[in-house]
């Protein structure tokens, strides 16, 4: 059986992100391109009439389909947009995201979730979410990142890697303020998102001995301690724990030099150690390419690695790149997956 037809088993989950960002058209564009794509089997889990509206308005012919359980999205998904209905209390204005639609946001992940965990589904795609509307709302994590994990159970520590053709990236400390990011590093928190790096490296992207290139904190790495000891104190002894344990990690690397066509030929993943430090370069390499994946977690879990684009949304004009690519590496993950453990 071939990768496509064993992802094809069961379908991936599309979740509605937050609805007065551009998620539904992209969620109906990709569903669009299901055939020339032939990409793998998704349902929506969204409000139907809201989709339906989007596309109404658009002129684009999107059949969607209620329907009632994941299974029936693999029948539907030729012929129509599968949708497990998740209700707004009230129609979303494209640009305009509203906190009372926060519990349907929410609501979408959490039956994702759900269903990933009960092996209905083969991954989740989240779309975008408004994060400041969700903290309006009450929402208490930082992110998806962080709530996925809280909602799988089992204490894990999520890790962010953010995967394009050009190039993947990690950024140890995630959503965090950049003054409290620096605070927060630690030995134990470099071993722990590299070695879980390195191990999704090896199992969802076929890297049998991966290559971590780890930047310093401060700039050039520190120069020697002259500007600033953390790279001597923290950085520097975690990958001295990390190679002891046969993981190939390098550095602490000056963050400067480090994204240049050459010196990305060097590794398979670059460890950065605050959001920005490595999200900049990954956006800038490939926006439109870049996956934004979660490593660590039970489940599979991709989204595009762009935000909510409220200045696009309700116009047609967003680009789909992004998404579609999170909807084909979480097909390829969950195969992965399961040529490891065939009953997962
Ligand atoms: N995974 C998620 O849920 C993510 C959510 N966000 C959230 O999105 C919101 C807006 O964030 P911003 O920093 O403004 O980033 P953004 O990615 O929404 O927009 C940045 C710029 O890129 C453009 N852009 C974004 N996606 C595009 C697409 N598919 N095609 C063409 N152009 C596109 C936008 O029009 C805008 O000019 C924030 O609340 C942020 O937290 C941001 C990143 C990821
Ligand atoms: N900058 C990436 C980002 O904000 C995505 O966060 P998440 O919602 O996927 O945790």
């Amino acid at each position: 059986m071939s990768a496509s037809d064993d992802a094809a088993r069961r379908p991936l989950a599309v979740t509605m992100g937050e609805p007065a960002g551009i998620g539904g058209e992209l969620t109906l564009a990709a569903w669009m391109r299901r055939a020339d794509l032939a990409l793998p089997a998704f349902l929506a889990i969204d409000d139907p009439d809201r989709l339906a509206g989007i596309a109404r308005k658009l002129g684009w012919t999107v059949p969607i389909r209620e329907i009632a359980s994941a299974g029936d999205a693999l029948t539907a998904f030729d012929d129509a947009l599968p949708v497990l209905p998740v209700r707004l209390p009230s129609p979303a204005t494209p640009g305009r995201p509203d906190p009372a639609h926060a519990g349907a946001v929410v609501e979408a992940l959490d039956r994702a979730v759900d269903l990933a965990m009960a092996g209905a589904i083969d991954g989740v795609v989240t779309n975008p979410i408004q994060k400041k509307t969700l903290y309006d709302a009450g929402f208490p994590y930082p992110g998806h990142t962080e709530y996925l994990a809280a909602r799988c159970g089992g204490g894990m520590r999520p890790v962010m890697m953010i995967a394009s053709p050009a190039i993947r990236v990690v950024p140890v400390t995630i959503h965090e303020a950049l003054i409290r990011a620096v605070a927060l590093l630690t030995p134990d928190l470099i071993v722990e998102t590299a070695t879980i790096t390195a191990e999704a490296l090896r199992r969802d992207f076929g890297i049998a001995r991966p290559r971590l290139a780890l930047a310093g904190v401060n700039p050039h790495a520190g120069e020697d301690g002259t500007l600033g000891r953390e790279d001597i104190e923290i950085v520097a002894p975690a990958i001295e724990r990390l190679k002891a344990a046969g993981i190939d990690a390098r550095g602490p690397l000056p963050a400067d030099t480090l994204f240049h066509e050459e010196a990305r030929a060097g590794y398979d993943t670059v460890l950065g150690m605050y959001h920005d430090q490595v999200l900049i370069p990954a956006k800038t390499l490939d926006f439109h390419g870049g996956v934004n994946v979660t490593l660590g977690l039970p489940i599979v879990r991709t989204s595009p690695d762009h935000g909510t684009a409220l200045d696009l949304a309700g116009r047609g004009t967003a680009r789909v790149d992004s998404l579609i690519a999170a909807i084909r590496l979480a097909g390829t993950m969950a195969a992965a997956r399961r040529r490891v453990s065939p009953s997962a």
